[in-house]
């Protein structure tokens, strides 16, 4: 299989870049994340893309980067939360070992908050999370060839399941 060795989709908060970075040391790999390589790229945070640009623009360059990250990177690769909403980019993901990281509302609030950093959810989290969950529950499924539960999993307990439903050998 070319690509990354694993790809992380999940909403913002799960944990992808934590755990990641934890399964990409388990693993002896590299780890990546297409919403760092966009703000190195573009020389300025998300929330900032989002505001000069609107999220249509974000979603091209969004797209860009994670065709380059799954062309470039051999290691672990977190994808942005809404980066499954592009469906080249999920027939992209088809052939790929995709994780899934999931958690349930409240697990959501706890980890978000009301982070200004995370402009979909700036305004009454709870209900936006749900809205953004019921339109993308079914992508994350659709891609995902490991689903993880992380609600009351620590992240080494989420690196830990994800290693054994990915049937990986660490290095
Ligand atoms: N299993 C876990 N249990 C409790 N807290 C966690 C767990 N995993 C991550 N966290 C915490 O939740 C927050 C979000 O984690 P993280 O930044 O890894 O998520 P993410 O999916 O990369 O989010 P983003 O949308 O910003 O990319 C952090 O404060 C992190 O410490
Ligand atoms: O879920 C989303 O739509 C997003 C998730 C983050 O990773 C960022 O890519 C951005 O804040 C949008
Ligand atoms: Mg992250």
């Amino acid at each position: 299989m070319s690509g990354p060795l694993v790809v992380l989709v999940g909403p913002m908060g799960v944990g992808k870049s934590t755990v990641g970075r934890l399964l990409a040391e388990r693993l002896g790999v590299s780890y990546r994340d297409t919403d760092d390589d966009i703000v190195a790229e573009q020389g300025r945070t998300i929330a900032e893309i989002f505001v000069d640009e609107g999220e249509a623009a974000f979603r091209a360059v969004e797209k860009a980067a994670v065709h380059r990250a799954l062309a470039e990177h051999d290691g672990v690769l977190a994808l942005g939360g809404g980066a499954i909403l592009d469906a080249d980019t999920r027939a992209r993901l088809a052939g790929q070992r995709v994780a899934y990281l999931s958690m349930d509302v409240e697990e959501a609030v706890k980890r978000t908050g009301l982070n200004a950093a995370r402009p979909l959810l700036a305004v009454n989290p709870r209900k936006q999370w749900r809205e953004l969950m019921e339109a993308r529950r079914h992508l994350y499924e659709e891609v995902a060839t490991v689903v993880v539960a992380t609600d009351g999993r620590t992240p080494e307990e989420v690196t830990q399941v994800a290693l054994d439903a990915l049937e990986l050998k660490e290095a």
